[in-house]
């Protein structure tokens, strides 16, 4: 297979209803989606996830079109490539940069796949037809607020509610939310908003029976997460500080973590993120796929993840209408009593809405072989 044209665009979309997490609120979305055509013409396509300003973590839409244009597109445009694996061990000489390197990855493993006449799901090694799914809800600051939007998704069937918390808005939360929904499977994200001098905080926690807390230490810090799972019944899941299968190995190891999230986009793409599956695996670690509030590309790229065996706990990929009045594939991506329906059209199953892409895209940039 040979990379002939590569295509980015610049999208900006607004989403329905602002998200708040401990480092801030998200409500218009500028992105990147990227598209390439190989020498027969098929055409892959794959979303950055990089978000407008580094708060999630130092890659921002700028960074990636930097290191996209000018590093990760010279090493694949014209190039033979056999395998998607190949792409990581082109990009394996640039450091960090993973959202960049899974955008440009995610569109080769989508074309490989079409013109393998295969599902991106098949290409990967996925097993299920229908996935499980939960949903991520934002900090609202009127908690009675909160209860009516978790009720809204819980009868709308997802299967397992996430929530944001923060140091003040944490106990007194889950304490209410349990109140309401006893049975619910509930888990509680805080995007490393504590530290270990709020251990007591934390411990009190183990009171909701959640099925895990997210992150609740810094991002470089496996280490004090290690001492923290110690100490607390609830599992530790680690999403910001696994960058890797070298972070998973490590973080596993030491007692950091007991479930790890998968996003494809902070392992560097779906290569790594098999990889990461597989290791957790063999050693029991359950895994799920985790969000960044993806157009309908980047959510067709973690449905077909998450058809892998060991994503035994639904993750964050909810139906394209919880985030936009419309998004850019055909069709959207619907969650039905909690499940969305692996597509079985080729590659990621779901075709680019042109009509709605063009609409939301503010600049392109086109790479052409010679
Ligand atoms: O609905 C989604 O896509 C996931 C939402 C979410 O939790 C999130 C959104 C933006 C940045 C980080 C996170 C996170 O998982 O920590
Ligand atoms: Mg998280």
């Amino acid at each position: 297979m040979i990379i002939k044209e590569i295509t980015i665009r610049k999208l900006k979309m607004t989403m329905k209803h602002p998200f708040t997490t401990s480092f801030g609120t998200f409500q218009d979305k500028d992105f990147l989606l990227l598209e390439v055509k190989d020498e027969l013409g098929n055409t892959g396509w794959g979303e950055s996830v990089a978000f407008h300003s580094p708060w999630y973590n130092e890659e921002t839409l700028e960074t990636n079109i930097h290191m996209i244009r000018d590093f990760l597109i010279p090493l694949v445009l014209d190039k033979e490539i056999t395998h998607p694996d190949e792409v990581s061990e082109l990009f394996a000489n640039l450091r960090k940069n993973n959202m960049a390197k899974s955008t440009v990855e995610g569109a080769i493993w989508d074309v490989y796949a079409k013109r393998n006449k295969m599902t991106l799901a098949h290409a990967l090694g996925g097993v299920l037809a229908k996935i499980e799914v939960g949903i991520s809800i934002g900090i609202h600051e009127d908690v009675n607020k909160l209860v009516e939007t978790v009720r809204g998704f819980v009868e709308e069937g997802y299967k397992r509610i996430k929530v944001k918390i923060k140091p003040g808005y944490d106990v007194n939360v889950m304490r209410e939310l349990r109140k309401h929904f006893p049975e619910v499977p509930l888990m509680a994200d805080a995007n490393s908003a504590y530290t270990l001098a709020d251990i007591e905080i934390l411990k009190e926690l183990d009171e909701f029976n959640l099925t895990m807390i997210e992150q609740p230490l810094a991002s470089d810090d496996i280490i004090d997460h290690a001492t923290l799972q110690k100490q607390l019944k609830t599992p530790i899941c680690l999403d910001e500080s696994i960058h890797s299968l070298e972070d998973t190995r490590k973080a596993i190891e030491l007692g950091s973590t007991k479930i790890i999230n998968i996003k494809i986009g902070r392992v560097g793409g779906l290569t790594e993120a098999k990889k990461i599956h597989d290791y957790c695996m063999e050693r029991q670690i359950p895994v799920w796929c985790g969000g960044m509030l993806e157009s309908g590309i980047g959510r067709a790229h973690n449905i077909a993840l998450t058809t892998l065996p060991n994503f035994i706990l639904p993750g964050d990929t909810a139906g394209s209408s919880r985030y936009w009045e419309e998004d850019v594939i055909s069709p959207e991506v619907v969650v039905e009593e909690g499940y969305i329906t692996v597509p079985t059209a080729f590659g990621i199953g779901y075709e680019p809405n042109m009509k709605a892409m063009n609409k939301f895209t503010v600049e392109e940039m086109h790479f052409n072989a010679e």
